[in-house]
């Protein structure tokens, strides 16, 4: 039997815009999906008790059907079955075990589609927990590199390198195509996240900002601003002024929000951030609905978001400077 355990990331700057080829910045925070895999005679059996609210154990034999103990949304458990699924093939394929059989039981501190990136951490983990129960440990470059086609594969097309690569590396890191590489020297960033409680839905809003992006040049041009904010930002990033870095995150929020990706939540979250002084905020992820990430050494911020109304969690995320990691 072995556990793993891989990150969730907020984005510093460019979610949506490096779907795009722009580059973007995401940082590796400590909170971790935790997936152990233990080697079994036949099929896929899976356990995972965060899929709902109030918990379920899926029981999945690998005949293409699943069976849920309690009634839940069928797209939830396609989707969760698909991360996983996936990432056993993956497994599989890297240590030339085809007919291995696997129980895989997933729990995590991430909340689920609010763009903290918990399906890039449960897919990091799940690929190197069962990896070493085969015997093979594979370099988290690979690993990044396999769970970027699992996501690739279940999200329809719809998924940069910058999740995965994040989660498997931990840190800062900066993806632009298939260019990714870990951002040496950032080891701390007093990042306060507001959840709203709510998730989005990447592929629909991914294809939201493809449809405006089509329809006007002002549109692809807002997309294009995006990287260019990313680019400021990663040459502010060494220097550590958290003034500007803010700065620049607010005028990312501002250009997402033009894209259509934010909330009234979402807006309201960042604006009590703001009002609270701190040095900048943004929605993070996919956007919809879900989290918010801001930039403040303070409690400020926090105790701020604790009173905003829509505002339903709030935390401090560390930087987590580990990426996927046996436990
Ligand atoms: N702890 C978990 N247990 C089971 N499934 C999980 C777990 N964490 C994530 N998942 C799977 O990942 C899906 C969420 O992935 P999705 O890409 O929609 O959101 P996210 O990764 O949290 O946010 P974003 O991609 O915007 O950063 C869940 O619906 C589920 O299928
Ligand atoms: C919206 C997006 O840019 C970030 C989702 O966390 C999609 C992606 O990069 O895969
Ligand atoms: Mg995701």
């Amino acid at each position: 039997m072995v556990t793993s355990s891989a990150p969730g990331k907020v984005y510093l700057f460019g979610e949506h815009a490096v779907v795009y080829g722009e580059p973007a910045v995401p940082c590796a925070i400590e909170r971790r999906v935790h997936v152990t895999a233990t080697e079994i005679d036949e099929g896929l059996r899976i356990h995972a008790n965060d899929l709902q609210l109030d918990g379920f154990t899926v029981e999945y034999s690998g005949d293409g059907e699943s069976h849920p103990d309690v009634d839940v949304a069928e797209s939830l458990v396609e989707a969760g079955m698909g991360y996983v699924n996936e990432a056993v093939a993956q497994a599989r394929d890297a240590a030339d075990a085809p007919e291995a059989g696997f129980e895989i039981s997933v729990e995590g501190d991430i909340p689920l589609g609010a763009g903290l990136g918990s399906s890039a951490a449960l897919v990091v983990a799940a690929i190197d927990a069962a990896t070493r129960e085969l015997g093979v440990e594979l370099p988290a470059s690979e690993i990044a590199d396999r769970a970027y086609q699992v996501e690739h594969e279940v999200q329809d097309g719809q998924a940069s390198r910058a999740d995965t690569f994040c989660s498997a590396m931990g840190g800062a890191v900066r993806v632009e195509g298939d260019d990714c590489r870990r951002l040496d020297g950032i080891d701390t960033l007093p990042f306060v996240i507001g959840y709203d409680g709510g998730a989005g839905d990447t592929g629909a809003l991914v294809a939201g900002v493809r449809n405006l992006r089509d329809k006007y040049d002002f549109a692809a041009d807002t997309v294009a601003a995006i990287g260019d904010i990313v680019r400021e930002g990663e040459a502010v990033l060494e220097t550590g002024d958290y003034e500007r870095l803010g700065e620049l995150m607010d005028f990312n929020h501002g250009l997402l929000s033009a894209l259509g990706v934010s909330s009234r939540s979402l807006d309201s979250m960042v604006w009590a951030a703001r009002d609270a002084d701190a040095h900048g905020a943004k929605l993070t992820g996919a956007g919809g609905g879900g989290c918010i990430v801001a930039l403040d050494e303070t409690d400020d911020a926090l105790t701020a978001l604790k009173y905003t109304p829509g505002c339903e969690d709030v935390f401090r995320a560390e930087l987590d400077i580990d990426g996927v990691r046996q436990e």
